[in-house]
């Protein structure tokens, strides 16, 4: 099953991911974690990567492009794969159209996570993480809303909802039963 999780950050896309994963027997791939880890390990993706996560700015596109269509062609993503975090604009969407093309397969369903601005941030600010403080959660906000949001309409085909507001064990049980598991 090759399914995108859209939804703000702070949405808790990257929690549900880990559990789907396990349940759906599927790599999750999240962008934000691997920018993470090459940052981590200093490589020169990383040390280029690294200025735009601290801004809170969007990785240039043919950074993140190239990392992706690596990650999904590797052999636990070959009967499907769970994008967190990609794509995060209607360009990322065509270019993993074409990606997909490459190896001969389709997306399966978009996933998106509703929750209201002022829950997310207050999460985000529970998280503290290092891109975490209030300026830099607004500018990814901002990012969000203006870059993100339209990929609502550009799937609105192949989407499905799920109220991500409350616990979350609730919100897994309703991404499944959206998904008809
Ligand atoms: N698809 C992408 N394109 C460009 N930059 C990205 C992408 N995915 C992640 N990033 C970078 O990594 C940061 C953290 O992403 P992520 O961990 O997904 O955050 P969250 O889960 O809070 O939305 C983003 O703010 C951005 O700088």
């Amino acid at each position: 099953m090759r399914l995108v999780l859209l939804g703000p950050p702070g949405a808790g896309k990257g929690t549900q991911a880990a559990i789907l994963s396990e349940k759906l027997g599927v790599p999750h791939i999240s962008t934000g974690d691997l920018f993470r880890a090459n940052i981590g390990q200093q490589t020169a993706l990383g040390l280029e990567a690294k200025k735009y996560l601290d801004a809170g700015d969007l990785v240039p596109s043919e950074i993140t492009n190239n990392m992706v269509r690596a990650r999904v062609s590797e052999p636990d993503a070959v009967n499907g794969f769970l994008l967190d975090g990609f794509p995060r604009t209607v360009d990322q969407a065509q270019a993993l159209e074409g990606i997909l093309g490459e190896l001969n397969a389709k997306l399966d369903g978009v996933l998106a996570f509703e929750v209201d601005d002022e829950v997310v941030v207050q999460r985000m600010l529970a998280r503290g993480r290092a891109d975490d403080t209030e300026d830099v959660i607004r500018n990814r906000m901002r990012v969000y809303r203006d870059e993100t949001a339209p990929l609502l309409d550009h799937y609105s085909g192949q989407i499905v909802t799920v109220d991500a507001v409350g616990e979350v064990d609730e919100v897994n049980a309703r991404a499944l039963a959206a998904l008809g598991k």
